[in-house]
């Protein structure tokens, strides 16, 4: 267990209507350090009986949730903000011990969740309905939005904090209660946040973590009629998977799968400008990211400069545990994801492209990848294809503008794309060309708590975060009212 301020953050039991409770057979599961593969913990390994009496909590709860004013509601989240940020440290250490991540980007996780906590308690107050002039004398037309009632969240290891709060944060700011699921690989971020949630003034049954089998517990949450909306983010497999699973009972589905982001640098781009945004873009939690740069498109007039900046730029990183003092690229998560990075550099090396500097194991063994850019990139390369979901930033050279947006789009993914010019007249062609949900221009991270965040194609259904992402969480109702003779 990572050393913390408040020891009763650690908590190694799933929270179900209000109680700290054991899997019925007394079952658990390992989640371990990946820096170290050491253990830092048990969690109970659950299944259908424990979710559905999870569902039953968040339906029993439902009523007297819904009922309480939205000041009342935001009351109780901005109090949960409040005490998340007051735990800032104790949340990092614990995230940086299950996910790997350096502490200082951990710390910043933490904040960004919270952001969502805050963000979603102002808007909690401000879900209008609409009034409409009706075509017939006798009526008046109102249109009223109620939540959708119990809601089941699974949510993937690479951001343990904020992918939670981007959705339980809309989800009782609308009156709903929830279901989470966390990732088997990072529960410990989760369980701590319902402690403090629980500290705050969440009722029991409102918020419930349910740890343990994800087929299993998924296979209750996606089939059982009581829940009315399934927000998964994750994989675009799974999440294709989950989506044919809650269609026996029409849930509403919110989808953030898988990217594949373009991250396109023109002749006219400021150059030290682009190799910051690859910086904060691809090697972000070492690449573990769903809008990380996947594909690096560098037009010919820049691509040897470009590259030779990028490499002694990468050269700067520091690989190491995340709590090691300056650590810039922690671990990745498990061997698998070890295995697929580097299988996509001995694909691309196979194939003709070049390592300009990394490509293999960190010195560190483990779970540790050196960052890594290729150059000579082709598109019969995997990493054209697939996610990579590592520190490896692959090179591709392209002559003209036009060749650029057609090797952007060329993917079944949607989720975000990046350019980098200085031409106000070619930002804004290109920016409305891109096939995706969002755009940095010339800007590496654009997430935050404000600005819609989401895709298309197969990166996803709907949008989080913004005045858009508690409406993902209501049901409209239009009420015809005929005015008594
Ligand atoms: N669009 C977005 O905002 C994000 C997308 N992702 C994507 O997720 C992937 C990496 O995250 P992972 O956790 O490895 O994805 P994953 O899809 O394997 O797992 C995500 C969650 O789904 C659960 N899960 C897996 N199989 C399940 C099943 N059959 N039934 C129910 N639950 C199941 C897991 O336990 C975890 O909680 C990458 O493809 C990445 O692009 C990750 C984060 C954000
Ligand atoms: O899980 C992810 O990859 C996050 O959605 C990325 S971000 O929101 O931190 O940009």
């Amino acid at each position: 267990m990572p050393s913390l301020a408040d020891k009763a953050l650690f908590r190694d039991r799933a929270f179900i209507d209000g109680n700290w409770v054991a899997a019925d057979d007394g079952a658990t599961f390992a989640v371990d350090d990946p820096a170290t593969g050491n253990a830092i913990g048990h969690v109970p390994m659950m299944g259908e009986v424990e979710t559905r009496r999870a569902i039953a909590a968040a339906q029993a709860a439902l009523p007297a949730w819904r009922a309480r004013t939205a000041k009342e509601r935001a009351t109780v989240l901005r109090a949960w903000f409040d005490l998340i940020l007051a735990s800032q440290e104790d949340l990092a250490r614990l995230l940086t011990a299950e996910q790997g991540k350096p502490l200082a980007e951990a710390r910043g996780e933490v904040a960004y969740a919270a952001s969502f906590i805050e963000w979603f308690a102002e808007e909690a107050k401000r879900v209008y309905g609409d009034t409409i002039p009706a075509p017939r004398p006798e009526n008046r037309l109102i249109v009223i939005k109620q939540p959708v009632g119990v809601v089941a969240a699974i949510t993937p290891w690479n951001f343990p904090a904020a992918m939670i709060t981007r959705k339980v944060g809309p989800a009782l700011a609308a009156g709903c209660t929830v279901v989470v699921k966390p990732a088997e690989a990072t529960p410990f971020t989760a369980l701590a946040l319902a402690e403090l949630g629980c500290r705050a003034g969440v009722p029991a049954g409102v918020l419930n973590v349910v740890t343990g089998v994800p087929e299993r517990i998924g296979g209750e949450l996606t089939a059982n009629p009581a829940v009315r909306k399934l927000s998964f983010t994750g994989s675009t497999r799974v999440g294709k998977a989950l989506m044919a699973q809650c269609a026996g009972t029409v849930k509403k589905v919110g989808l953030e799968l898988g990217g594949n982001a373009p991250f396109i640098v023109f002749d006219d781009a400021d150059l030290d400008q682009a190799v910051a945004g690859v910086l904060a873009s691809k090697f972000r939690n070492a690449g573990q990211t769903c809008v990380c740069a996947n594909r690096i498109l560098v037009q010919d007039g820049v691509y040897d400069r470009f590259a030779e900046r990028l490499a002694a730029a990468v050269a700067g990183f520091r690989v190491g545990a995340g709590v090691g003092d300056g650590v810039t690229i922690g671990p990745l998560i498990n061997a698998a994801a070890v295995d697929k990075a580097l299988g996509h550099v001995a694909d691309a090396v196979a194939k003709g492209g070049r390592v300009l500097i990394g490509g293999g194991r960190h010195a560190l063994g483990g779970n540790f990848v050196e960052p890594t850019v290729l150059t000579g990139v082709t598109a019969a390369m995997v990493v054209m294809r697939e996610e990579t979901f590592g520190p490896v930033a692959p090179l591709f050279r392209f002559a003209i503008e036009a060749e650029a947006i057609g090797m952007a789009n060329d993917s079944d993914a949607g989720l975000a794309a990046y350019l980098f010019s200085r031409d106000i007249g070619r930002i804004w062609r290109v920016a409305e060309a891109l096939e995706c949900g969002m755009v940095g221009i010339n800007e590496g991270v654009f997430s935050n708590e404000v600005a819609p965040f989401g895709g298309v194609k197969e990166s996803g259904i709907g949008r989080e975060g913004s005045r858009y992402g508690i409406e993902e969480y209501l049901d409209i109702k239009y009420l015809c009212l005929r005015l008594p003779a």
